[in-house]
Parts: C-alpha cells; structure tokens; sequence
C-alpha cells in the first residue's frame, strides 16, 4: 500500500504574520483542520499583531521561486493559494513558477490589512492582474479588492455580481466570488461566477473576531480543492468553516481578534470526549442506584456535562440525559440516551456556574434532604443554598431565569467555590441539591461520598 496518496498537500504563498491571526499562520491552521498536510512558500515577513503592521521584510524572488519547487518537485502539492504577494517581482516569479506545474490555484488577493497597512505595493496591482489572475482557479476578493481589480463601485448584490464576472471574463480567471462581507446586507452573502453561472452562498452574520477571514477561507477552500472536492462544494465547506470560526474566534490581543481555525476540529472532538466520559459516568450510576434510590427527586434526575467554556453558550452545547433518570425497580434507569440539549433546568444551572468557575462543567440533582446537606458538610464539602421566596419579580416573570438567578445567587453568598448548592423548593417547586464537579467523575465521587 502506498499511503503516500492517502495524504494531500496544500501550498500557501503568502506573507507570515508574527500575531499568528492571518497569513501563512492562518493558512496552515486551516490546513490542518482539514487534515491536509501544509506546505509553504513565505513571501514576506511582517512584524504584526491584532492592531498594527509594524515592519514587512520580503523575501528575494529568487528564494519565494526556491520554496515553491522544492515542495513541488519532492512533495508534490495538490492545491495551492496565494496571499499577501507584496510586490511586482514576487509577483513575477510566483507567476513563472507555479505555471511549471498543474496544481488549481486560489488567490486571495490581499491588498490591505484590517488595521489598514498596505501589503500590496501600489504598482504591483498591475502585476497582480497581469500575471497572477489569468492563472487563477478561483479568485476569491472581498468588496474593495473586487472595486480594484474590476473596476467597478460594488454597493449591491447585483454590482458584486459584475464584478465577478469582469474578473472572470475579462481578467481571465476561471471563477470568481467576490464576498459579501462588507456590503451591509442582513446576511453574509458571497456571489460566485463559475462557468457562465452565478451561485450565492449565504450565512447569518455573526459577531465575532475577523483578523484572518480572508486568509483562512481562502485556505479552506484550497485545502477542500487538495482533498479533491469540486469547487462548489469546496467553497460552501469553507463558508461554514469560517461562519464558525468568527464566531468562536480567538479574543486575543487589542485590536481586531483573530478567526478560531481549531474550532472546526475541536468542537466535534470535545464533543465526543463529553458523551463518552457522560456515557460511563451514567452507567456507573446506574449501578449503584440502589444506594441512590431514596434520592431521586418526583420529577426525576438528570446528569450534564457541558463542552469548555469557549464553547459553552447555550443548553445545546450541554450533554445531558434525554427524558432524565429515574426511579426503576430497585435501581435507576436512564430514560434515553446521552444528547445534547438534552436538559434544560441543570444545562443553564451549569452554564451560570461556568461564568464564574469556568472549570466546573458537569452537574447532577437529587431530592433535597436535610441529611444528605449535614453528611455534605461532615464531607468538607462547600455547600451553599437560595431562597425561592426571594427571587425578585422581574427575573420570575422572566422564562428560565430562576435558575441562573438562584445559582448566582448561591454562589455570591459564599466566598470559594461551593460543591453544591440546594434550595428548599416553592409552591409546586420541590427542594433539590445540585452537585457541581469539573467532570462527571467529580461529580459522581463527591456523590459516592454522600451517599455512602
Ligand atoms: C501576512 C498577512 N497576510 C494577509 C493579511 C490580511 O489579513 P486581514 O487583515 O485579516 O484581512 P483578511 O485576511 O481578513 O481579509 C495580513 N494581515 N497579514
Ligand atoms: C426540575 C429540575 N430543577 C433543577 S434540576 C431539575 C431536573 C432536571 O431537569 P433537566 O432535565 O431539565 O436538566
């Protein structure tokens, strides 16, 4: 077997970022996420972070040449992109170059950083139509690259529309779209023009960081290419890769934060390590119910486990058991399986304890009993509690919000973080005790010790 196929290449062409938001940086994270091995050729080093450029150093063309044939003649590359080009000599000897090969070619043609520094020469923008655009598969602007290079004002949709196509018809390329994020629309809508035909590609705007948006779809898009998805299909992965990693991003630094690449990887992989450790930790539950059958509360219990802090918003990114656990035979049972969602009442209980403890992710609820609080305090655990009676009247005219006012609340009274926190029910409210630990086999070891 030669695995050798099994792994695909993309090349970036591109300046380095010292901040490590966009650029060469950017590129080979995106890479990564999508399991293709990143090659580089560095065309530029810019000393940069989230608010400035401070310094750019290029690299002699001769050396840009070098990086591209080494990789290509040893390695091979199955898709490439270019970046940051600098000037009209880099841009020359790219050109001369890649044309020695056959890789399909992304180039997102960066003309100015966020923080508004120049990294395309002025009198390089000829070159880069020249030379750089009639070898492109794709060209990928946003709204002022594409009034460059086209032309063209771009206030609507229709106008992007044109100036996709003066890219492709007259500029050369073989498509283009031109993205929609600067044109105050409700929704991020990018209009490609691929082989006479027009495609939108629309995503909520969502708020976020933005350093490196350009640089990581651009990459996203190359490395969908390497791994032999057409161009369309490439291009609407790469959309839902970066709508998710501005709104994940990275809030590093001052100025404007930085796409989140890993989120594309992490989120599914935290996503698994949650259920699994959730799954086991339900199963031993299950078999020590016997000793957890006096505490299962009328309305039954539940065990969650939320996803990191970074990702931890709503109830939906909390694992917990679907139809709760309950009372069965001389055991307990869960009702369904482990999903996200699942819960309501302990997901936004753990949810507000994560606002202040964010390491405190899991939580489990059992009937409230006097005994089970004195055995918590013998135990060294930090217990605190909130009165019903005291909720004010905004917040319980307000859908779910008596829970995160009650654990906020409980958690305000007491300096340290407490192991768990009760309340003494209401009318039609029974009293309960939710245990809080870092995991779920915190969680259940501080419950074994109560239990006992
Ligand atoms: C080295 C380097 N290359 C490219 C850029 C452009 O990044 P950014 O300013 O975030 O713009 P978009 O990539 O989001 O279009 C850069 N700053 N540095
Ligand atoms: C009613 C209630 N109140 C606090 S925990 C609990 C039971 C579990 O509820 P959910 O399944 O919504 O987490």
């Amino acid at each position: 077997m030669d695995a050798r196929k099994y792994v695909k290449t993309a090349l970036t062409i591109a300046g380095s970022d010292s901040g490590g938001g966009a650029g060469i940086e950017a590129d080979l994270k995106t890479f990564s996420a999508f399991g293709v091995h990143g090659l580089v050729a560095i065309i530029s080093v810019t000393a940069q972070n989230t608010q400035e450029v401070r310094a750019i150093y290029d690299v002699s063309p001769e050396v840009v040449a070098k990086q591209i044939e080494a990789v290509a003649d040893d390695i091979g590359v199955d898709a490439a992109k270019t970046g940051m080009l600098s000037n009209a000599e880099i841009i020359k000897a790219v050109a001369r170059t890649v044309k020695k090969y056959e890789f399909p070619l992304v180039v997102d043609p960066v003309m100015i950083a966020k923080s508004g520094a120049p990294l395309l020469r002025e009198d390089a923008m000829d070159a880069l139509i020249e030379y750089i655009i009639p070898l492109a598969t794709l060209v990928t602007p946003n709204k002022p690259e594409a009034e460059k290079l086209s032309g063209i004002k771009i206030e609507t949709l229709e106008d992007a529309k044109k100036a996709a196509k003066i890219i492709v018809e007259e500029l050369g390329a073989k498509a283009a779209i031109v993205k929609g994020g600067h044109l105050n629309l409700s929704e991020a809508v990018d209009v490609l023009y691929h082989a006479g035909k027009f495609r939108e590609y629309r995503a909520p705007f969502v708020e976020g960081c933005t350093h490196g948006t350009g640089c990581s779809f651009s990459a996203a898009i190359t490395a969908n290419l390497a791994k032999g998805k057409g161009l369309e299909e490439a291009i609407k992965v790469a959309k839902e890769f970066i709508t998710m990693g501005i709104f994940y991003g990275a809030r590093i630094g001052k100025g404007h934060c930085p796409v989140n690449q890993n989120v594309w990887i992490e989120i599914p992989a935290e996503k698994w390590r949650v259920y699994e450790s959730l799954t086991k930790a339900v199963r031993e539950l299950e078999r020590i119910g016997d000793r957890i059958l006096p505490h299962v509360p009328e309305v039954g219990m539940n065990f969650v486990y939320a996803l990191p802090r970074l990702y931890a918003r709503t109830p939906k990114d909390v694992a917990g058991v679907k139809g709760r656990i309950v009372r069965f035979g001389n055991t307990v049972k869960a009702v369904g399986s482990i999903e996200f969602g699942a819960s309501s009442h302990l997901a936004r209980a753990v949810l507000k304890f994560m606002e202040f403890y964010p390491e405190i992710r899991s939580a489990l609820n059992l009937r409230y009993s006097r005994g089970l609080i004195d055995r918590a305090q013998k135990n060294g655990f930090k217990v605190s509690f909130y009165d019903r009676r005291e909720e004010p009247e905004e917040i319980k005219a307000k859908e779910g919000a008596t829970i995160p006012w009650g654990i906020e609340t409980a958690i305000k009274r007491l300096s340290g973080r407490p192991d768990i926190i009760y309340h003494l029910g209401d009318w039609e409210k029974e009293a309960m005790v939710l245990i809080f630990g870092e995991s779920p086999e915190d969680v259940l070891r501080k419950l074994k010790m109560l239990t006992e």
